[in-house]
């Protein structure tokens, strides 16, 4: 084959992706743009912070956005996106069965455009609760500790609700009794939330970052799984590895483990 036949690499010939970032100016969105503009396969196409415009992701022909704002306007967001077919990496917390049955809609009928839900970008977040639910079945009790700094808006966490769930959904398959608690008073509040039958406490603390601890027990052990996000710059690699995958799965993807080969 001579050098003029050979095929340009695809990267190439399509140019980086477009990628717009809603929540940009904010913790994690600013995160979010530092590691778009430093990827070769990707062009941070529109920055949209609060009061901009929606519609500057279609004038500046953005491809894929990705969404870290707040619970209020996700999903407003989210039906913009996907009537006008652009694929959405959402790391915005706040979404239960209803919000994703609302967005599985949006998306059937629009063939063809991608959405990840993401509530945890970090790999050792996704590891922490895989292996809470591969623990859940063997401990008689299983109560989630999450801790942030005291600015984020949800409680509990999206993190935390989901291993709840995950531990629940575990538990269930598994055929575990109910947990044991005798507490029968106390204040409001004092044996934290309930998330599908899981014990969910959430701590907000000046200088923390995201942080939570599953602690799981049985007659004479426990064993807590811990993991820590020091630095927001522990949600990058996961967001962008979202962007790259997104265009290439139409419908939800709810989790960032599905794109990862965790076996
Ligand atoms: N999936 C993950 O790994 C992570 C998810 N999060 C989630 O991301 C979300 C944002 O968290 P932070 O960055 O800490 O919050 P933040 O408050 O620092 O940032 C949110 C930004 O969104 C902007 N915003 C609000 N409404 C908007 C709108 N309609 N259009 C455009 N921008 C708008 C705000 O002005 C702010 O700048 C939260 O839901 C949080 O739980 C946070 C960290 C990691
Ligand atoms: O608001 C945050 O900071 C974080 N939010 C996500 C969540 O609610 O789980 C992810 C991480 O815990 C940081």
């Amino acid at each position: 084959m001579s050098t003029s036949e050979r095929p340009e690499p695809e990267t190439d010939a399509a140019g980086p992706t477009r990628v717009g970032v809603l929540g940009a100016h904010g913790r994690l969105g600013s995160e979010v743009c530092r590691a778009v503009e430093a990827a070769d396969d990707l062009e941070l196409a529109a920055r949209v912070g609060s009061g901009d415009d929606v519609e500057e992701l279609v004038r500046a022909g953005v491809q894929v956005v990705v969404d870290v704002t707040h619970p209020d306007v996700v999903m407003d967001h989210l039906r913009f996106c996907v009537e006008h077919g652009i694929h959405a990496v959402v790391g915005t917390t706040g979404f239960d069965d209803a919000r994703l049955a609302q967005l599985q809609e949006w998306l059937d009928a629009s063939p063809g455009t991608g959405v990840l839900v993401a509530p945890n970008f970090s790999v050792g977040a996704i590891l922490m609760m895989r292996f809470a639910a591969q623990a859940a079945r063997f401990f008689e009790s299983v109560e989630v500790v999450e801790l942030h700094h005291p600015d984020k808006a949800d409680a509990p966490s999206g993190t935390a609700a989901r291993t709840a769930r995950l531990v629940a959904e575990a538990r269930r398959e598994a055929g575990c009794p109910p947990m044991p608690d005798a507490t029968s008073s106390g204040p409001e509040g004092a044996r934290g939330a309930d998330v599908d039958g899981v014990r969910v406490h959430s701590l907000r603390v000046r200088g923390l970052v995201a942080h939570q601890e599953v602690v799981l027990g049985a007659p004479g052990e426990t064993l807590t799984i811990r993991h820590d996000s020091l630095d927001r710059v522990s949600f990058a690699p996961g967001a962008l590895l979202g962007v790259r995958r997104i265009s290439g799965r139409p419908g939800l993807t709810v989790g960032l483990e599905e794109l990862l080969d965790l076996g």
